[in-house]
């Protein structure tokens, strides 16, 4: 391995310290990833990145590689890339995860230009851009500190330490690393709930139709997982009560799910789509489901939820459905990340 040597250093006057002093300090939001295009090419490129981290597959290698090589990636990129294109930004040719990320970037630029040593970027953990060019971006800019934000509320092996890795293996190929922060998990942060609550609230009022029941729908993760201890699910059931306390709700009216199932094993359960089944099923008329465990909206809400889950429900003789956006770069989303931000920065501004 070559690493990065800084020119400058090396030509300091003796006796001298260079660039001791604080210089600038990188703000680096980070969020999954998502393919550059819908079809075979980009799908397949994202899939097998995302796919072929051993903190998302936890099977030996051995095991998972052909079945990676010889099932999925022959037959997901086209089915994931139908998907992505129901939901594509046309205008911008992009995912709506990577044009959220990018208003969140822009809109946290604006909201810290009182900081002039603070550099704000954003990168993603598979695809582009990749954590190690933003890495060397900001690096290349002066900075000796970095700060890590992983766009989870709720931490995951599966989400949050796989970006803190990816960092760390980007500083692995720089001969002079910055000192680095990460944003712990904020799922039970009073700014956050409040910017749920605010957003439900304010969408709710919007609606023709008042809901009996509303669903906090999580991304799920193998049971298996959460068994050996990834507390995702603690964390997602603890914002949901807390929700539940800020609202004014009952137990019956604000419900837990989970959704996104990938694989044959249990995930964790109850599953959204079932749930809708069942609640329509049961004479459950009028919904709403939202996704308090993704920051911005993305195949998974866009398309699993505000299609898929609609579809599930109005079937099953449900009659009104609404899918509830996610912070995304709204003003309560905002207060989030600055508030967040902010506080991680202490010592650092
Ligand atoms: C074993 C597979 C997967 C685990 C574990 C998993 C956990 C997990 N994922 C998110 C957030 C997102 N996932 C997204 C897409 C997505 N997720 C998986 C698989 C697992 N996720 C796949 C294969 C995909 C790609 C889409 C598809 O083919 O179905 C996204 C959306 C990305 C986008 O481009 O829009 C997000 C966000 C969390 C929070 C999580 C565990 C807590
Ligand atoms: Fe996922
Ligand atoms: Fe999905």
């Amino acid at each position: 391995m070559t690493l990065a040597t800084d020119p400058k250093a090396a030509a300091a006057p003796a006796g001298s310290l260079p660039n001791a002093a604080p210089q600038k300090v990188g703000l680096m939001l980070v969020n999954l990833g998502t393919p550059d295009g819908t079809e075979y090419g980009p799908m397949w490129r994202y899939l097998r990145e995302f796919l072929s981290d051993p903190r998302v597959i936890e099977m030996p290698r051995w095991l998972w590689y052909p079945i990676l090589y010889g099932l999925v990636l022959t037959t997901r990129p086209k089915k994931s890339g139908a998907n992505y294109a129901k939901i594509w930004n046309r205008e911008k040719n992009e995912s709506p995860l990577r044009t959220y990320t990018r208003g969140q970037s822009e809109r946290l630029t604006e909201r810290l230009a009182d900081l002039d040593n603070v550099s704000v970027d954003w990168a993603m953990r598979y695809g582009t851009p990749s954590t190690r060019a933003v890495v060397e971006k900001l690096v290349g800019q002066g900075c000796d500190r970095i700060l890590t934000f992983p766009l989870y509320p709720q931490y995951s092996a599966t989400t949050t330490a796989t970006a803190n890795d990816q960092l760390f293996r980007a500083l692995m190929k720089l001969r002079r690393a910055p000192a680095v922060r990460s944003v712990p998990p904020y799922y039970a942060e009073p700014v956050y709930i409040d910017a749920l609550a605010r957003s439900i609230e304010k969408h709710l009022a919007t609606l023709d139709f008042e809901p009996e029941v509303i669903a906090a729908s999580y991304h799920g993760i193998p049971k298996p997982y959460s068994d050996k201890g990834d507390p995702y699910q603690a964390h997602c059931l603890e914002t949901t009560r807390l929700l539940r306390e800020r609202l004014g709700w009952s137990e019956k009216k604000l419900i837990t799910t989970f959704q996104s199932r990938f694989g044959a094993q249990e995930w964790l359960q109850p599953y959204t789509d079932k749930t809708m089944e069942r609640l329509g099923k049961e004479g459950v008329k009028r919904i709403a489901v939202v996704n308090p465990g993704f920051s911005s909206d993305c195949i998974e809400t866009l398309e699993e939820i505000a299609q898929e889950a609609r579809e599930i429900f109005l079937h099953a003789g449900g009659e009104k459905f609404a899918h509830i956006p996610c912070l995304n770069d709204s003003p309560e989303g905002m207060d989030v990340i600055e508030t967040l931000a902010r506080r991680e920065l202490a010592g650092w501004i």
